[in-house]
């Protein structure tokens, strides 16, 4: 479970997250929605340790991120928005080279890796070098190599940016997968109809706040539309770039 509670983050003048606070529970998926430049890169950076918040606190499993860095690093798996892919290895060897890194038992890591392959439907490209990856192939293999030492906890920033619509079918499969695992599922997206597929929670940031978070129907209700589309406009009071 992962528990963020008034995070702030400043870039000079940009207030790129300004006071952002929510819960993503186990075995759900819950959707950070918000269009471009609303902070949820920011969110997440913070969330997987890699950036430190002004201020605000990040729990993992009940663990400090700022203090137990390490601890809560072995707990998630993330894919960051730059998918940082070692490219004069293969696909294989890049997940390897994180099992190693996690420190995860050649016994343990083989299935895994042999799992991970075939969920995400990867065998053709397990063995080739990642240079020259197209993006599917490149976000596959990331997610693979986040998830090798069997995080309770994943977190994925834009996991569908520039997939093409059988990778994005895929993709929702394999989250609901995760789900299904009982594992805790954050990830971020700024499209409306791709978060209304798949969350049970979502929460909906504009310009670094948390303007609304609910299930679906909270949503609804709150703004009183039977549409989810038009319950995110309302939130949002724009459209732009929310949409896909
Ligand atoms: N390292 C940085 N230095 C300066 N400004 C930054 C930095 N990182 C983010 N920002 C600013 O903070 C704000 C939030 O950016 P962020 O990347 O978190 O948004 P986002 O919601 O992920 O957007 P997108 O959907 O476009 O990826 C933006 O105004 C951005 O320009």
């Amino acid at each position: 479970m992962i528990q963020v509670s008034d995070l702030h983050k400043a870039f000079g003048s940009v207030k790129a997250v300004n006071g952002v606070s929510f819960r993503a529970e186990d075995g759900q998926i819950t959707g950070l929605l918000g269009p471009n430049g609303a902070g949820k890169t920011t969110t997440l950076r913070m969330l997987y340790t890699l950036m430190k918040p002004d201020t605000g606190q990040v729990l993992v499993d009940q663990l400090d991120a700022q203090t137990e860095t390490v601890a809560v690093r072995r707990k998630l798996g993330v894919l960051p928005d730059s998918r940082g892919l070692y490219k004069r290895l293969t696909a294989r060897e890049n997940i390897r080279y994180f099992a190693e890194l996690q420190d995860v038992p050649d016994a343990e890591a083989r299935p895994r890796e042999q799992q991970l392959i075939e969920a995400l439907g990867m065998d053709d490209i397990a063995d080739r070098r990642t240079e020259g990856f197209s993006q599917g192939q490149r976000v596959k293999t990331a997610i693979a190599r986040a998830l090798i030492h069997n995080p309770r906890n994943v977190i994925l920033d834009e996991p569908t940016n520039g997939l093409d619509v059988m990778s994005t079918r895929a993709m929702r499969k394999f989250l609901h997968q995760l789900k299904a695992e009982g594992r805790c599922v954050l990830f971020s997206s700024h499209i409306m109809q791709e978060v209304a597929l798949l969350c049970d929670r979502i929460i909906i940031i504009a310009k670094g706040h948390v303007v609304a978070q609910g299930t679906p129907d909270e949503l609804r209700a709150q703004t009183d539309e039977s549409n989810l589309e038009d319950a995110f406009v309302k939130i949002i009071g724009t459209d732009e770039g929310l949409f896909g």
